[in-house]
This record gives structure tokens, sequence and C-alpha cells, in this order.
């Protein structure tokens, strides 16, 4: 990801209550906006203005929701559970979802200790028929925790804290998780089991705490429930649909389960009639509404844990805990930047240079493949999924709307588009250089004459090369109907990108701003001419370099032995249609095409 340019203060919108902790690392750089209580569409209605939310549980971020946020780069869900956040969506609109995801496990598993200790000492029955001016000490007797069986589904961050807890109770654990970590639970005194049958057998207590995900919603319905004791209490502090709410009132009513804990529901707040309201009201469920998370401390963790990562994401940096994105080492990318730039030029570069010729981002007719070499130090580094990402990019933001091309979806993005991408690392070329790492980009574009297409078509606005009459195989932009490969090298030099050679022709130029690249004979007169025609439109030249033949490759030459070389022009001013092609005749250039970056 590139450092994004704001043209004013970016805006995060935070809908639901998040510690103020967070939100103070914000302020300083945001315009940050606490609307709390906005129904789905007021929230649709204004998220266009924002390029980041902030929520927890209650805010549902869904696909409708992902499309109008036209701005929105990071979603980030104070918590841990991002079930309500359409997350596919969201990745294949590049946006970033974070969370947090270790901020409040404590509060978590403390909360399901908690409801446990209410369930057997009959806390809120006890708490409300004292209230009543009652004194009923025989039907309250409770049960001890000391030696029951503590069955616990989901061994990860949560269980493995209520285990440990328990364990300090004196309370045999047993676990059911496929993918546990064999030596923590080990540690923890928990034995695995290897179903969820065996499990629900032996249990006293049942606690759950997997997400909520295809293999996880529903598990405990009518069918495992009358396999438990009728003495076992259940709790559940993850999410409402593990468990079928109409079956644990049924089982309940029937006495075949003898308690329950619950903090979450299939519906939350639940509607009323609803099941969830039905269990709630049940005499032997203590319930608390999504509290698992609600402490002061938790709260604090995962508000900086979140907004931290917002900070780095609208600075350009990358998060630490991406739900769709892969994770890369701060350090390593700190190392990546200047090269994530230079890419992206490149990529930038092929498609307004060199697209005329084919489809260079990649339609379906005009399959590119392109090889992007990493030579030098860069061979080194762990990943290059920035690199990629910065690629894909640079190929189609020329020609595309769809600007928001970030590691998060940029593999999708690029199988849309049918672009291939090989990328290699080599340790040659190394010493003979002053720089220590340079990336070549090699394209192949390859179509059938079926497919060759008239000029103007699929062709971006700005991909304006044009020829003076010499042969097409021989030139750096605009071709012949065969598939050519095209070459452009770069490399970082004081944390500045440069360009080092495009196609045959080599020479160091800064790919900056608006350039005008035109293939001429090298010969007296030429420059005057270019400049002459320049100055009469009013464009101002910045600079200007020229870049002869790469090691004298595929030489022509003029009738007076002018070799071909490229001239670049930074120029300032608007190059209109004509002016360009203006500079392309018999005392001018043979091409010139029109590039920003
Ligand atoms: N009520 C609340 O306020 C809070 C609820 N939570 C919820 O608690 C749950 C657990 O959170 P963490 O421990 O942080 O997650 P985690 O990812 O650390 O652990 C989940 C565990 O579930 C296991 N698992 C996955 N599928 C399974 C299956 N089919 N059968 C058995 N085990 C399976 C995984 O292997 C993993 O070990 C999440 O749903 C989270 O949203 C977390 C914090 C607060
Ligand atoms: O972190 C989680 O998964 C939670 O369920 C906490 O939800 P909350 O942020 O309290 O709405």
């Amino acid at each position: 990801m590139a450092i994004p340019t704001y043209t004013s203060r970016p805006k995060v919108l935070i809908p639901e209550k998040v510690s103020p902790d967070g939100l103070d690392l914000l302020k300083d750089s945001f315009d940050v906006d606490q609307k709390q209580g906005l129904s789905p569409d007021e929230l649709k209605s204004i998220i266009g203005d924002y390029e980041a939310l902030v929520v927890r549980s209650e805010t549902k971020v869904t696909a409708d929701l992902l499309k109008a946020a036209k701005k929105l780069k990071v979603v980030a869900r104070a918590g841990v559970g991002v079930d309500n956040v359409d997350v596919k969506t969201a990745t294949s609109l590049g946006i970033i979802v974070v969370n947090s995801p270790s901020g409040n496990i404590n509060a978590a598993a403390e909360h399901t200790i908690a409801l446990m200790m209410a369930v057997a000492r009959n806390v809120a029955d006890a708490s409300q028929s004292i209230k009543a001016g009652k004194w009923e000490r025989s039907r309250l007797t409770g049960i001890e925790a000391k030696g029951k069986t503590l069955a616990i589904v989901g061994l990860g961050k949560v269980g493995l804290t209520v285990a440990r807890i328990a364990n300090g109770f004196g309370m045999h654990l047993i676990a059911y998780d496929p993918y546990a970590n064999e030596s923590l639970a080990a540690a923890a005194s928990v034995t695995l089991l290897p179903n969820l049958a065996d499990l629900l057998k032996q249990a006293d207590f049942l606690t759950l705490h997997t997400p909520l995900i295809a293999s996880t919603k529903g598990m405990i319905s009518h069918a495992e429930l009358a396999t438990m004791k009728p003495t076992a209490r259940i709790l559940n502090v993850a999410r409402g649909g593990m468990i079928d709410e109409d079956a644990l009132v049924a089982a309940l009513d029937a006495g075949t389960i003898a308690g329950a804990g619950i903090d979450v529901f299939t519906s939350e707040p639940p509607q009323p009639d609803s099941s969830a309201s039905r269990l709630i009201a049940h005499p032997k469920v203590v319930a608390t509404p999504h509290l698992g998370a609600s402490t002061k401390e938790a709260q604090e963790n995962v508000s900086i844990d979140v907004c931290e990562q917002v900070v780095s994401i609208l600075s350009g940096a990358l998060p630490r805990s991406a739900v769709n994105a892969p994770i890369i080492l701060p350090e390593e990318y700190a190392k990546l930047q200047p090269f994530v730039e230079l890419v992206e030029k490149m990529g930038s570069l092929y498609t307004q240079h060199f697209a005329s010729s084919h489809s260079g981002s990649g339609s379906a007719a005009f399959r590119t493949t392109f090889d992007l070499t990493y030579e030098g130090a860069l061979a080194e580094l762990g990943t290059t999924k920035p690199l990629f990402a910065a690629l894909v990019k640079g190929l189609l933001s020329p020609i595309s709307e769809t600007a928001n091309i970030n590691i998060v979806n940029a593999e999708l993005v690029a199988k849309e588009r049918g672009i291939l991408v090989n990328e290699q690392r080599s340790r040659e070329n190394v010493d003979t250089l002053a720089y220590s790492s340079f990336i070549t980009l090699r394209a192949r574009a390859s179509r059938s004459a079926s497919q060759a297409r008239p000029a103007s078509s699929r062709m971006p606005s700005s991909a304006n090369t044009a020829q003076a009459g010499t042969p097409a195989s021989s030139s750096t932009g605009g071709g012949g109907a065969e598939a050519k490969e095209q070459i452009i090298q770069g490399f970082v030099s004081a944390n500045k990108p440069f360009i080092s050679r495009l196609d045959r022709f080599e020479g160091e130029f800064v790919p900056q701003g608006t350039l005008l690249i035109c293939r001429n004979f090298d010969s007296v007169g030429k420059i005057g001419y270019v400049g002459n025609l320049l100055g009469k439109a009013g464009v101002n030249i910045r600079f200007m370099n020229v870049a002869p033949l790469h090691n004298g490759a595929g030489v022509e030459e003029n009738g007076n032995g002018g070799k071909e070389a490229l001239m670049i022009l930074g120029v300032d001013g608007e190059v209109s249609e004509s002016v360009r092609r203006g500079l392309i005749s018999e005392e001018g250039a043979l091409e010139a095409s029109l590039v920003v970056l």
C-alpha cells in the first residue's frame, strides 16, 4: 500500500460505545464522529463520507452497507468475533477488516466463570427472592464446582483461560476441539476428547468457546441435549446460534437439563416472542445482555488495539491483526515500502506506455503474463505480497475507477481481470550495479489474429502512443500484431523510485508527474525541434533525459548514422493530443507517448 493522500482529514465513524482510550489516538489526525443509535438506513446514508468504521457486535456491517461505503478503507471490530461483518464483501472491495484477538479474552473467561457460579449457586434467583422479601434457603441450595467435570467446546484463547481458572476450583477438565494445541491443553490439565458425543455424556457443566461458523452453528440441539446428564448445566458466552434456543428451553422444561447461563443470543437485543426471549425468561436460566467483553479493562484494551490499527491503515502502513489480509511484520513492510511505490509506477507506466499495442490491463481477450523479478537484497525478503498488489494496482489504476486495490483484494482482482503474474527472485547482476536491489517487469502479451482489435477498443484514453512510419517491431510503445516482450526495470535510491530501463532503452529517470516519452533517431536538431514545439504550446520542460539503446540491442540507424534513443521529458502544463501528435514527424520523434505517474 502506498501512503494515501487525502484532500481533507480522513473521517472515522464510531456508531457504538467504544472506550475513549483508543479514540484519543485517532483525534490528532482524523475527524472522529461518535453517532450511536443510527438505524441501518441512517448508517448507510452517511457511510460514504468515512474512511474508517469502528464497531462492536451491534452494528451489522452488511454487503449493502459496504457497497455504499465508497471511501472506506478499514472496518475495525473492537473485539474478537467478526460474524457481524460481511468479510467476504469487504475483501472483494479491498476493505481491510481488523479485530482485537486478545484484548477481551480474560473478560470473556471471567464472565463464563461468573455465569457458572451463578448457575451453580442460584445467585440471580436468590437475589430476586430476597429482594422480594423472601428467605428461601432450602429451595435455593446449590452445587459446588469442585470435583465436577467442566466440558469445554473450543479450547482456544477464551476456552483455555476458562480452563486455567476452573483448574484452580479443583474441577475435572475435558475438551473437544479438533484443532487444539495438545501441549497447551496438557499444561492446563485439560484432557482432549476425540468427539463431541463423548464430551457431552460426561459434562456436569458444558461451556462453548468456538466462533460461530458452519461447523458450530446449531451444534447443541435436541439430539445432543438428550445425551447429557439431567443434572448438567450449560454456559454460552461465545455466540447465540451455537445452541438451538428452542431445544434448550424444551430440555429445561422437561428437566433433562438442570440450568443454563447465557450471555449471547440468536437475536440481539432479543425480539419479543423470539426463541431468545423465551430462553431469557426461563426460570432456570441466568441471562446477561452480551456482557462477556464489557469490563473497563477489556474495553480499554480492544479500543486501543483497533484504533492503533486504524491509524496504521489510514497512514498507509499495515495493521497487526487483519482478518482478511496476510500479516506482514512491520520491519519487513518498512523495507518494502519504497519498492511498493516503484512497482506501482512500473505497472502504471506499462499500461500507459505500452497498452496501445496490446491490452496490458489483461482483459479476458488479451491475456498478458507479467514476470516480476526481484534482484539483490529484495530476493531475501520473506513476503512480496505488497509488491504484487502494487503491480496490480499500477496496471489498473490508469484505466479503472476501482483504484482501491491493496493486499486484501489484489489476487482476486488480478484473477478477475486475467492478469497473470509470476514472481521470481534472483541474485544475478547484483554486484555489477551501484544499487543493491532492483526490479524487472517483463510483460508478454499473447493474442491471436482474431483477437486483434481496432486501435480504439479497450484503450485507456491516456494510453496514447502513436508512431511515425518506422518498423513496428522496434518500437517501445505501439507495435504490430505479434506478441512481444516488453521490459521495464527500476530501482530505489535514497527511498526514491527510478526507472532504469524501458524496453530496449537504458537511462535513469524519475517516474513522477507528466512525462512525454519520445522515441527518435539521436541526431542534431531533435531536442530543439521538440523543445520549440512544446514551448509554443505553453508546455514547460522540467527535465529531459536521453536513454540510449540497452547494450546496443536491436540497433537501428537512420540514413545519417543516427542511433535510436528515447527522449524522456518531464513537463508541466497540459499536453494536448494535437501537441503530442505534432511531435511525431521527420524532424521530431518516431513515437511519442504521454504518461502521468
Ligand atoms: N460474549 C462475549 O462478549 C465474547 C465472546 N467471544 C467469543 O468467544 C468465542 C471464542 O473466542 P476465542 O477463544 O478468542 O477464539 P479462538 O479462535 O482463540 O478459539 C476458538 C477455538 O474454537 C475451536 N473450534 C473451531 N471450530 C470448532 C469446532 N467445530 N468444534 C470444536 N472446536 C472448534 C478452534 O480450534 C479454536 O481453538 C468467539 O466466538 C468469540 O466471538 C469472545 C470475547 C467476548
Ligand atoms: O469480542 C467479541 O467477540 C464479543 O462478542 C464482544 O462483543 P462486544 O464488543 O461487547 O459487542
